[in-house]
């Protein structure tokens, strides 16, 4: 018995919610655990005999009614019946009972501390919560973890580079086409200061300070920025031309920045300037066409092309001479003459006869452009150079390249233009009016001045420098009436071309009307002559050539030029003749004959023709 009282007691302690044995009959309590007795506030070593109603104070009834209850059922429990400790202190309590079998009146009751379950159901419930938070915090960053990787993704298969800057214009991020296009890693840039590493300086050496920058102004005043051409600088530092938009961004609509995208537009540029030059050279080109195509036009009615130099005087041979010595070298040469004298002919044949002949002789009037345009002219112009510089010009000088400038009446170049002139001549180069690239420069220069050189120089007509440049080479062209032997076949060969113009026959040339001009002074030279000739070609009639000389034809007073000697007079009557026989086809008498045309009588042609010894082969074309 002692031994199962021992039991029960091991039992009782063992209990882990505090419990007791009550005899109901006499109120004692029988036995309880430790739990009971510190939910009681009993010291079990010297509390020996306790009361259960010490625990129940005024809940005794209630307790009878329970303890009935448990009679009746055999186990129950309830809250409704409120508890104390030994102390006094109220208890909140759930009771259980069981009665202790085979023995009446004991129950076993077991309590549980409903203050302290709800403490621990709060703890649970805590901890479950705090469980689901942390969990659902896990997915939430697993989420934000997710977005930021395909972010990321995203931000790095764009073509676009993409970086992004804090208020303070530090560097938030990097894509990685921004870091192939700048050379620089995401290392290199973030939270550095970007502008100072990749925008410092403009293209053209200039320091750009960040206050300028329109990504500064995008993060500082909420402004969103295009620009369409600027320079990014690389780490090696290479510039890339870029287009970039700047956009502030917000953080809870406070401005935390900017994101910038730019592109890499150095090949589209590079494209973009090349087409330029492209087709500034073909507006060079067409220019140069255009001015080429006038000239020759210029050189076609003036039919110079069809022009040889006629004569036979020793002026003239000299001349020829002069020309065949030079025209193959590239010497510059200074024609001299009165005008009309052939200067602009024996330029044309030196240049015929030279390596250059494939390329244009470009020949400038230096007194036909008003003096303010004579600088635009020859050095050519850039387009806004000037109110009438449309577009890009190239000047004579330009146009000549390859080739030939004849330079006629070079004294009247303004001074000033001389000196240019001979700076460029010098130098090989030529900068257009308004521009400042320098274009080299390949031409043989011919320049033709009216004015003897002493006169020149004295006159200060021509600078001293640009004469010396100039007459390298000098070819004299002698007034007319200094070689009056020419007269004869130079008016024959004029004759003959303005009557094929006109759609005449060519009249004789006779012996009266060749002493005609030569008796005359010649003041406009072979030009005056072929002037006259060309009147004569459309006012003679019946092939007999009607002369209308300057002056109202009057015959120059005799001067040491108009005298002839026998010599002179036999071959000129000698050339005359046998123009008459050839336009006449060899016959003599009659109406068609040679003799009309020279006005003489048929015998005194045919003892000429004897006595001067012309013979059939003389007349053959
Ligand atoms: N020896 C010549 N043979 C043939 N034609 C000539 C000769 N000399 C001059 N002429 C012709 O005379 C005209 C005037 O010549 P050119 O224009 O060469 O003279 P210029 O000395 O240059 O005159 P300017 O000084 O007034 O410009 C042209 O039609 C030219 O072909």
């Amino acid at each position: 018995m002692l031994d199962e009282r021992h039991q029960s007691d091991s039992l009782l302690a063992a209990f882990p919610d505090a419990a007791l044995v009550l005899d109901t009959t006499q109120d004692k309590v029988v036995a309880l655990n430790a739990a009971a007795a510190t939910l009681f506030g009993v010291d079990m070593a010297s509390d020996r005999a306790l009361r259960f109603s010490g625990f129940l104070g005024a809940a005794l009834a209630k307790f009878v009614v329970f303890v009935e209850e448990v009679d009746h059922r055999g186990e129950c429990w309830t809250r409704d019946v409120p508890l104390t400790t030994l102390d006094g202190r109220p208890l909140r309590c759930e009771i259980r009972a069981r009665g202790v079998p085979d023995v009446a009146g004991c129950l076993l009751l077991s309590f549980t501390d409903l203050d302290a379950f709800d403490k621990r159901t709060q703890i649970a419930e805590a901890a479950e919560l705090h469980r689901a938070g942390l969990l659902e915090w896990k997915r939430a960053e697993t989420f934000f973890a997710e977005l930021e990787r395909q972010n990321q993704l995203i931000l790095n298969a764009a073509g676009e580079g993409i970086y992004g800057v804090n208020a303070d214009g530090k560097t938030t991020f990097v894509n990685r086409a921004a870091q192939e296009m700048l050379g620089w890693t995401t290392q290199d840039l973030l939270g550095k200061d970007i502008h100072s590493m990749i925008h410092h300086h403009h293209l053209n050496g200039e320091i750009y300070p960040s206050q300028q920058c329109p990504i500064y102004r995008s993060f500082r005043f909420e402004q969103v920025h295009r620009i369409e051409d600027e320079v990014f600088w690389r780490k090696d530092g290479k510039p890339i031309r870029v287009e970039y938009v700047s956009t502030p961004i917000y953080d809870q609509k406070v401005l935390a920045g900017a994101v910038v995208i730019f592109r890499d537009i150095t090949e589209r540029k590079e494209g973009e300037r090349k087409l330029r030059e492209a087709l500034d050279e073909v507006a060079a080109l067409r220019d140069r066409l255009e001015q080429e195509n006038e000239y020759l036009q210029e050189a076609i009615s003036s039919e110079r092309a069809h022009h040889d130099i006629i004569g036979s005087s020793p002026a003239i041979r000299q001349v020829v001479t002069r020309i065949d010595l030079v025209a193959g070298t590239d010497a510059t040469v200074l024609i001299t003459g009165e005008a009309g004298t052939g200067k602009a002919l024996v330029a044309t044949e030196i240049h015929k006869a030279s390596p250059r002949s494939r390329r244009p002789l470009i020949h400038f009037k230096c007194g036909s452009v008003a003096p303010e345009d004579v600088e635009a002219a020859l050095f050519g112009h850039v387009r806004g150079a000037g109110p009438n510089a449309a577009r890009d010009k190239p000047g004579k000088l330009e146009l000549a390249h390859g080739g030939s400038l004849f330079l006629d009446d070079v004294e009247e170049l303004p001074f000033e233009i001389q000196g240019k002139l001979l700076h460029a001549l010098q130098k090989s180069t030529v900068t257009r009016v308004g521009d400042t690239r320098e274009k080299p420069l390949d031409i043989r220069v011919i320049a033709a001045t009216t004015h003897a050189p002493t006169d020149t120089r004295s006159g200060n007509r021509i600078r001293e420098d640009l004469y010396l440049f100039l007459n390298v080479f000098p070819i004299s062209c002698m007034p007319l009436r200094d070689r009056l032997e020419d007269i004869p076949l130079l008016a024959a060969h004029l004759l003959k071309l303005a009557c094929r113009r006109h759609g005449r026959p060519v009249p004789v040339l006779t012996e009266r009307v060749v002493q005609q001009m030569q008796a005359y002074h010649w003041p406009g030279n072979v030009r005056e002559l072929h002037n006259v000739i060309e009147r004569a070609a459309i006012v003679s009639r019946d092939r007999k050539l009607v002369l209308e000389l300057g002056g109202g034809g009057q015959v120059a007073s005799p001067t040491n030029a108009s005298v002839r000697t026998e010599a002179e007079m036999q071959e000129m009557m000698r050339r005359n003749i046998i123009a008459a026989l050839r336009e006449t086809g060899g016959r003599v008498s009659g109406a068609s004959g040679a003799a009309a045309l020279l006005d003489v009588q048929p015998t005194t042609l045919y003892s000429r023709i004897k006595s001067l010894g012309i013979d059939r082969s003389a007349i053959q074309p």
